[in-house]
Formats: structure tokens, sequence, C-alpha cells
């Protein structure tokens, strides 16, 4: 419930900024940051969990604005939040990345409610605070789990199809050209079956640095499967001969992955890839892909490492 309609006679503010041991006995058992400020964005009280957590003591706080606390940056994204609340009075709640005075970065949750003084006006805030780092660390891990494939650091095969239909959408929109590479390393069987399958990995990360040197920013790989990838490339409506260009530039690539051989600890490991490509012509994505697919069956039926398109 919002303190912001406590009884008419009951004055928090006052009741704040007077010596009270029995409150700050209580603040001080809870073991969450907690702090009052008055209206001017002025501490009034803060209890032991917070002077820890900000690593400020309570005479060091009380008494001072934010921006005798903190940097400029900080203070003033905090003055415009406590601003809001005063002008919306009731609960706020928000999630922030902070930095402590010990310049340790830490994810929290404020859980912010404002009070009025004795005539019902808002007077001031109460602040808790929630440690949320872990919970966040752990969602951005999942996050990444969720979005790349953790061998090659390239998007995953969920994630890359979700990239290539908004690439999609914009083609369609006629706003940028759109083209799949699906590139296959040839015969990477025999890697694994000569060189064992952890030289695989390696060969797939290999050819994954390779690949990642001749991208553009605005273009993405996806691990398609195990030894394939799509390369979803883009450029704009208006750049010429863009399916011989994205041919051209696939060609550069396959003679790059040929060229770089990979050093093994006993062996030299040289790669060739087959590659298929295929540009939006108002096909569904499924077609585009099922397309290059056909034209990297092609490139393996007539000998491997060469581009077909
Ligand atoms: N080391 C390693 N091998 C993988 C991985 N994913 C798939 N492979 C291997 O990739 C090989 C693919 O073999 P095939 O599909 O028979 O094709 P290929 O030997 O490359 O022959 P072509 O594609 O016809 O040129 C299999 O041996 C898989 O075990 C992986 O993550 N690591």
């Amino acid at each position: 419930m919002p303190l912001n309609k406590p009884p008419i006679h009951f004055d928090l503010l006052d009741f704040f900024t007077q010596d009270n041991p029995l409150l700050q006995f209580t603040f001080d058992t809870l073991p969450v940051p907690i702090f009052c400020k008055d209206i001017n964005g002025i501490y009034l009280d803060c209890n032991r969990t917070f002077e820890e957590f900000i690593k400020i003591s309570r005479q060091q706080l009380i008494g001072h604005s934010v921006y005798e606390l903190f940097d400029k940056e900080l203070a003033d994204a905090y003055q415009h939040a406590d601003q809001q609340l005063f002008d919306n009075p009731g609960v706020q709640i928000y999630e922030k990345q902070i930095r402590t005075n010990l310049g340790d970065t830490v994810f929290v949750k404020f859980h912010k409610t404002s009070f009025c003084d004795e005539k019902g006006n808002v007077a001031g805030l109460i602040g808790v605070i929630f440690d949320i780092t872990e919970q966040k660390e752990l969602e951005q891990k999942l996050i990444k789990n969720a979005t790349f494939d953790t061998l090659t650091g390239f998007y995953n095969r969920r994630h890359g199809t979700e990239f290539a239909m908004d690439k999609m959408t914009l083609a369609i929109k006629k706003e940028i050209q759109f083209a799949i590479v699906m590139i296959d390393i040839d015969h990477f069987k025999r890697v694994n079956d000569q060189h064992g399958h952890s030289a695989g990995d390696t060969a797939l990360q290999h050819l994954s640095a390779v690949i990642e040197q001749l991208i553009q920013p605005e273009e993405a790989v996806v691990r398609w499967g195990g030894e394939e990838f799509l390369i979803l490339i883009s450029a704009p409506i208006k750049q010429r001969n863009f399916r011989r260009k994205v041919i051209e530039r696939t060609n550069y690539l396959r003679e790059s992955i040929f060229s770089k051989p990979l050093c093994l600890e006993q062996n030299t490991l040289t790669l060739t890839v087959s590659c298929g490509v295929s540009c939006y012509t108002e096909q569904s994505l499924r077609e585009l892909i099922n397309e290059a697919d056909a034209f990297l069956y092609q490139a393996k039926h007539q000998g491997r490492n060469q581009v077909c398109g």
C-alpha cells in the first residue's frame, strides 16, 4: 500500500527527522538497504545495511543531497527519478546499474514510496534497494546461451532464423537487398576421424575466425548445423550487381579459408568449403534457404571447394 495518504495528524517528515532510537533500531535490524529523503532530495536517515551497501556512513549521508555524495551523472539520474515520484506520488519501482562509492558496479531494484507531511503535502520518500546483480548476471548468461552458439560465438539456429526474418521484412519492403550464403566444410568427417573430435572443434573455431573477419557489421553468421553456416548478407537497395558481388565475396571467403591452414600440434590442416548463394527475389525464407542448400549440393556434386549460385 502506498504511504502517500497517512492519517492527517501523522507527520512522517517530522518523525524521520527526529532522533528516534526505536525507529533506528528497527531499521538496522532489516537486512535490506533503506533510506529516506525529503522533497529537496536531502537524506533524512538510512539503516546500517544501506551504509554497508553504499559504503557511506550515516554521518556522511544525513543532511546531504545526492549531488554532494555521488558524481553528477548518477546524482542527476537519482534526482530525476525522485522528482518523477514526487510529481506522481505513490510507489515507484525501477531497475538500475549503479556504482558504489568504492567503484563496484551493481544492478539494483529501487522500490520507493512517497510520504506526506501533516497537511497532506508530499514531503519525501522512503526507498528500499534490492541487490539483483546475481539475478541480472544469470539473466544475461541465459540470453547469451539462447542467442549464440558456444563453440563458434555465431548466432544459433533459432536466433539466426529471427535475424533472417527481420532482414526478410526489410527486403520485402524493398529497403535492402538480401542474400543467404550457405557454407559447408568439405569432408569434415575425415578431420574428426583422422585428428580427433577436439581438433575438429578447433577447426570449426579457426574457420569461424576467418569468416568473422570478412563480414560487415550489419551482417550475421549463423551456425546452421554441425559444420554448416549461413551468412546473412544485406546491401542498400541501390547497389548494382548484388548477386555477382555476393558470389565474388563468397569466392574470396572460400579462398581465404583455403589459404589459411590451421596448425595443429602434429600437423597442418587445410580446410576447404563448398558454398551455395541465393538472393531474395520474393521467395519465402524457407524457399531462400532451400535454394542456397540446392546450390551448395551442386557445389559438392561438382567437386567441392567451390561456390554455386
Ligand atoms: N568436431 C566436431 N565435429 C562435428 C561437430 N558437428 C558436426 N560434426 C561432424 O561433422 C561431420 C559431418 O560429416 P558429413 O555430414 O558426413 O559430411 P562431410 O564429411 O563434411 O562431407 P561433405 O559434407 O559431403 O563434404 C560429422 O562427422 C560430424 O560428427 C562439432 O561440433 N564438432
